[in-house]
């Protein structure tokens, strides 16, 4: 038997404050850096609640890991604090549309996360109840309980339509409510995701758009410094963090990624029992991260996105040699195939080319313009920058099943 007193480790020895690196974790405003500019134009573009005045409502672009849900989650927080000391009522409901992308369940979240701080005795279901009821009761409860509401719809893009946008952006109009001022805070990392929208929809819910841009190996050094103390005095390498900055900005400048490679770093010191979160360990840190970015990334995202992504796999797996890329016609061959494969009609060259867009934005899939001389022009070639056995390991997990 072993000397019981011995079998577990009463102290974790390698984090005092992991929280701190968790994906949920929201910090504190000290801990927030380099979006000084954006906050205080979010924040600008929200100020007219606090007279109790309809906010504008926001899109905001940017690629993955740039601030932006945390950004607009830490403006709205100041809003409701502020407003609160102007006596006027302000909640903010955050609703992940990846998630929630009926627009059923996207407003079961809304009304039941508003109902939860005004703490009504109105009942909101997880289900069971028609749409048209939930929003009735969620017009109802603000209208009793709030003055303003900001609602983020965080992946805005993943909404299967545009109803909820419509309802929430005419509610005053229509006479839903009167006395409560709705804000819409939409986020995504689509860029042609406006042209998706309905023209009535798009223009009252894009009065304000903002860009943000990736962070450089600077900023994600001082993000990463800025919750070092989620370690043991003395337990961090000085050279994990710029080694990991310097990975996460010449890839995606992505703070998510850069926050998961610390705590994967420090993980992997914890399995091998080392002491020391040593630099060594960012590498293996960095491939784990890579592959949560990428599951993030494609969780929710359409079958027929997923399809040219699985496409461009199969191609890159059985001609590894040609590092040029592919061509969108042979991709598109592919993907043909794997539409016939799953029983569904395929979408047009021209959808499937702005999908390969898609990719390229999100730094999936990279595009390079070749010239074929005077008889072919100019054409596009698409490379993929993630390992194609990571691709397709995570498209396999995470596929929904035929006919779900
Ligand atoms: N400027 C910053 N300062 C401190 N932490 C940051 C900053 N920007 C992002 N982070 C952290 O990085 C992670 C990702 O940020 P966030 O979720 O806001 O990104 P996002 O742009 O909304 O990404 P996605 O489009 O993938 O949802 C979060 O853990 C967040 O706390």
């Amino acid at each position: 038997m072993p000397d019981t007193d011995d079998l577990f480790i009463r102290e974790d020895p390698v984090f005092t404050n992991k929280e701190l690196l968790e994906i949920n974790h929201l910090p504190d405003e000290g801990r927030i850096v380099g979006r000084d500019e954006e906050i205080r134009q979010l924040a600008n573009a929200v100020n007219p609640a606090i007279f109790g005045q309809s906010p504008s409502n926001i899109l905001i672009y940017g690629k993955t890991g740039t601030g932006k849900s945390l950004c607009a989650k830490h403006v709205s927080q100041r809003l409701v604090e502020t407003a609160g000391e102007e006596d006027i009522d302000a909640v903010y409901a955050y609703v992940d549309c990846a998630q929630d992308s009926t627009e059923t369940q996207a407003v079961q979240t809304l009304a039941s996360s508003v109902n939860d701080r005004a703490r009504t005795d109105a009942k909101i279901p997880d289900k069971g109840i028609s749409t048209a009821t939930y929003y009735k009761r969620l017009w109802r409860i603000l209208d009793a309980r709030h003055d303003i509401v900001l609602v983020i719809l965080d992946e805005i893009d993943k909404l299967e339509d545009d109803d909820i946008l419509m309802q929430l952006s005419r509610a005053g109009e229509a006479g839903k409510i009167t006395d409560c001022k709705v804000g819409v805070i939409g986020i995504s990392n689509k860029i042609k995701y406006k042209d998706r929208m309905d023209e009535r929809v798009k223009s009252s819910l894009c009065e304000r758009e903002f860009v943000f841009p990736p962070y450089d190996a600077d900023q994600l050094s001082s993000i990463m410094r800025a919750r070092a103390d989620a370690f043991r005095d003395g337990v961090l390498d000085d050279a994990v963090i710029p080694r990991a900055a310097a990975l996460a900005a010449r890839e995606h400048g992505d703070a998510r990624k850069a926050i998961d490679i610390l705590r994967y770093a420090g993980e992997i010191a914890q399995s091998s029992g080392s002491e020391a979160v040593e630099e060594r360990f960012v590498v293996d840190a960095r491939e784990r991260a890579e592959t949560d970015r990428f599951r993030e990334l494609i969780r929710g995202s359409t079958p027929h996105s997923r399809y040219v992504l699985h496409a461009l796999v199969v191609l890159a797996l059985d001609d590894d040699t040609d590092d040029d890329g592919f061509r969108t016609t042979r991709i598109y061959d592919v993907y043909e195939q794997i539409c016939r494969q799953e029983g569904l009609d395929a979408l047009s060259l021209r959808r499937v080319r702005d999908l390969l867009k898609e990719h390229a934005f999100l730094d999936i899939v990279e595009q390079s313009r070749h010239s074929g001389g005077s008889a072919e022009g100019t054409y596009t070639n698409h490379t993929l920058l993630e390992d194609p056995t990571v691709i397709r390991e995570v498209l396999t997990e995470t596929a929904t099943p035929k006919g779900a």
